[in-house]
């Protein structure tokens, strides 16, 4: 079970026999466990490092290392090798088979230099052999420009496709997750890193990341390495010279182990504290706060640009580790202070010579196998050089693969485990809903947001929940249309508990206008097609659906009707061409999007619903503040049009009815009242039964009127 970091999960009683009910899982909690324990910030482990930040290459991370890539490693590389096995196979030998490119080049310029070396000491100056070297060399160069170019286009291939499935399986996970699952930070950064992991798979160091694909440029550097080797094995054949190749090489290795060892305490410009946590983490918000569009207007109309640019600055200063003035030699040690003073590389180079020097004296030494015996150990040199990069990205990327691996075995919170779901049972005359003691707090609060709210609905009832601001009424909403979950309780519909059915299959039960609906930068078509898919593409269910809501005149005013793209940012109204347009009445340019108002956009969101209000399979019709911004002509309208479609053609009731609203004028429709106080329900009855009550609601009531 995951860790909720801000809450104690709190299940008293009621708790499903065999159920992990409302609580996510990650099958392979081992995983998990060693790929959170590499975020602890060293010596705090309540704070843990952003998303994507590099672990330190300590003792412990390496452990965790090697305990996430032996649980995840096997599947992400099967998953990989079933995508393509022969073009994986054809990366390997074609990778394998570049490494001794270098070798064949050496070979050919030595040669080359040899024949120019002979023409010239010789004075004889035919230079039909060199022709043909030169030749030969043109064509390995065609050759082995071909067989990279058809490598590459084969690696693409490889490495898109592996990008693809690895997308697709993570889109996919990730539309399963629930609000609650989601409002888990460790489930966010989990999905996080996993994006990144996926990103990685774009060729050879991408952003820095490192994907399994690009362990086979290690296989080539290797390989690389191994013929560099035979060719310098065949060059130096006596003991002498063997003792001179492994002195060479020796003396082009320490000056870069010197030079990575000064900096090494520099390795990284990640968080390694506590503050530098705290300051990534303000850092990114401020950044999000400058890149959303959601927080322009308050941005722009509040002057918060400057604010958002200081924070920003001192956070970006403080992870930069600019915001301290530096002291060079407090901070190094003295042996970086002495080696950095001492520049050993001239007389290294000197010693790198010695070998060829000594090489020269070989009578059969010539100008072509110096060179290659130099660009022999410089290669080897880089390709150690890289070896000990890439290896270095390798170890990040093995935390990423871990939350890959992870994140596809996370299990939604409200989906109910195998062993006790249950398929959903229609009554065919609205939803059955009885509450018993429901209690749920948000995570990281403290005071419960729905309290011991207990309550009966039969089916084909209507419900009008009410209370003053922060009562609980979206939370309790929220928690019967099984989107947010709860701690304590127990929800019983059509007399089974809640938690036993697939929450896909519930909702296709109910519709909802949500208090704050989403807008989407999509057609009006789309953005109430939505409501029920099947039909999006059927202009005629959609207009129905927009004519039920009274939206009919809105969309008959927009210039392309149902097709009009709209803008959901809001910032299309202030635009020139809207306000230009304002007097011509919504004669916007052809494709550009449309802005909408507030209670147009709400008309919106009610035809959304209305397109799944129309099913026969939908029981509960949840409505939270639809009317919030619509005119009292409106407000009546789409209250008929509710309790219309909440009636059979026979006019019996067949759907149960649930709306909050701050209107109590509207609330005196509905069979039953819900009066919510501080997470509770303090009166139930009918509006007669809480009037003549005398208490909360009739008090609200009064102030109404
Ligand atoms: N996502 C959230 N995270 C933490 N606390 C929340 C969250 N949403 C709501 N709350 C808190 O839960 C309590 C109930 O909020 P809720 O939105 O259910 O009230 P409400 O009665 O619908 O209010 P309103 O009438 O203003 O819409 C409030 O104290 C609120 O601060």
């Amino acid at each position: 079970m995951l860790p909720a970091l801000d809450k104690p999960t709190r299940r008293v009683g009621n708790k499903l026999p065999g159920a992990n009910s409302d609580s996510s899982e990650v099958s392979d909690k081992a995983l998990y466990d060693a790929w959170l324990a590499s975020r602890a910030v060293p010596a705090s482990k309540a704070i843990l490092l952003t998303p994507g930040a590099q672990r330190s290459p300590s003792r412990e991370n390496a452990a965790l290392a090697v305990r996430i890539a032996r649980r995840s490693s096997l599947g992400v590389l099967s998953l990989l090798w079933q995508l393509y096995p022969s073009r994986i196979l054809l990366l390997v030998a074609m990778d394998l088979c570049r490494g001794a490119f270098p070798v064949f080049r050496g070979y050919s310029q030595a040669m080359i230099i040899n024949e120019v070396q002979s023409v010239i000491s010789s004075g004889n100056f035919v230079c039909t052999r060199l022709c043909r070297l030169i030749a030969t060399e043109l064509l390995r160069l065609a050759l082995e420009s071909g067989f990279d170019s058809f490598a590459s286009a084969n690696e693409e291939v490889v490495q898109s496709s592996a990008r693809f499935a690895l997308e697709y399986r993570l889109m996919e996970q990730r539309v399963r997750m629930d609000v609650p699952t989601l409002a888990d930070p460790n489930v966010r950064d989990l999905f996080q890193e996993s994006d990144l992991f996926v990103r990685s798979f774009s060729g050879v160091a991408n952003f820095g990341l490192f994907s399994p694909l690009d362990l086979l440029r290690i296989l080539t550097l290797l390989s690389e390495m191994l013929s560099h080797l035979f060719v310098l094995w065949t060059l130096t054949t006596d003991r002498t010279h063997l003792s001179l190749l492994a002195f060479s090489i020796i003396s082009y290795i320490v000056p870069l182990l010197i030079s990575w060892w000064r900096q090494y305490p520099e390795y990284t410009d990640d968080i390694q504290d506590i503050r530098a946590a705290r300051a990534t983490a303000k850092q990114n918000k401020m950044r999000a706060m400058a890149h959303s569009d959601a927080y322009r207007s308050e941005i722009v109309l509040f002057g918060l640009g400057p604010w958002i640019l200081d924070n920003w600055a001192r956070a970006r200063m403080a992870t930069l580790g600019l915001d301290q003035p530096r002291s060079f030699p407090a901070e190094n040690s003295t042996f970086n202070v002495l080696t950095s003073n001492i520049n050993a590389s001239g007389l290294l180079m000197a010693l790198q010579n010695m070998p060829v020097l000594l090489a020269m004296q070989s009578s059969s030494a010539s100008l072509g196998s110096f060179t290659l015996y130099r660009n022999s150990i410089q290669s080897i040199v880089f390709s150690i050089q890289q070896l000990s990069q890439l290896s270095r990205m390798a170890f990040q990327s093995i935390f990423l693969m871990g939350a890959f691996s992870a994140a596809l075995q996370v299990r939604p919170r409200l989906q109910p485990s195998p062993e006790v779901k249950l398929a959903y049972p229609s009554s065919g005359n609205g939803m059955k809903i009885e509450a018993r003691n429901i209690s749920f707090s948000y995570p990281g609060s403290h005071e419960p947001a729905v309290r011991n709210v207990s309550f009966t609905l039969n089916p084909g009832e209507t419900l009008a929940i009410v209370g003053y601001n922060g009562s609980g009424k979206s939370t309790l909403a929220n928690i019967l249309l099984r989107v947010t979950g709860f701690d304590e309780g127990e929800l019983l519909v059509n007399g089974h508990d809640v938690r036993r059915y697939d929450a896909a299959e519930y909702h296709r039960h109910l519709t909802a206008v949500f208090q704050g609906f989403s807008k989407f930068d999509a057609s009006v078509r789309q953005n109430v097609g939505v409501g029920y898919f099947p039909d999006m593409q059927h202009p005629a269910a959609v207009a129905r659906a927009v004519k039920l809501a009274g939206a009919d005149p809105v969309v008959a005013a927009l210039p392309q009707g149902l097709k009009t793209r709209l803008d959901a940012s809001g910032a299309g109204a202030s635009l020139p061409h809207f306000a230009a347009a304002d007097q011509g009445h919504r004669a916007s340019p052809r494709g550009r999007p449309q802005g909408l108002s507030g209670g147009e956009w709400q008309r919106i969101a009610i035809s959304r619903a209305f397109m799944r209000a129309q099913r026969p399979e939908v029981e509960l019709l949840l409505l939270d503040e639809p009317t919030a911004s619509l005119d009292a002509h409106a407000q009546n309208r789409v209250f008929e049009t509710v309790d219309e479609l909440a009636r059979s053609d026979a006019g019996e009731r067949t759907k149960t009815v649930v709306f909050i609203t701050h209107r109590l004028s509207t609330a005196r429709r509905a069979d039953k009242i819900a009066m919510m106080e501080r997470g509770t329900i303090i009166e139930f009855g009918t509006h007669e039964e809480l009037l003549a009550a005398g208490g909360a609601y009739a008090s609200l009531y009064k102030a109404s009127i």
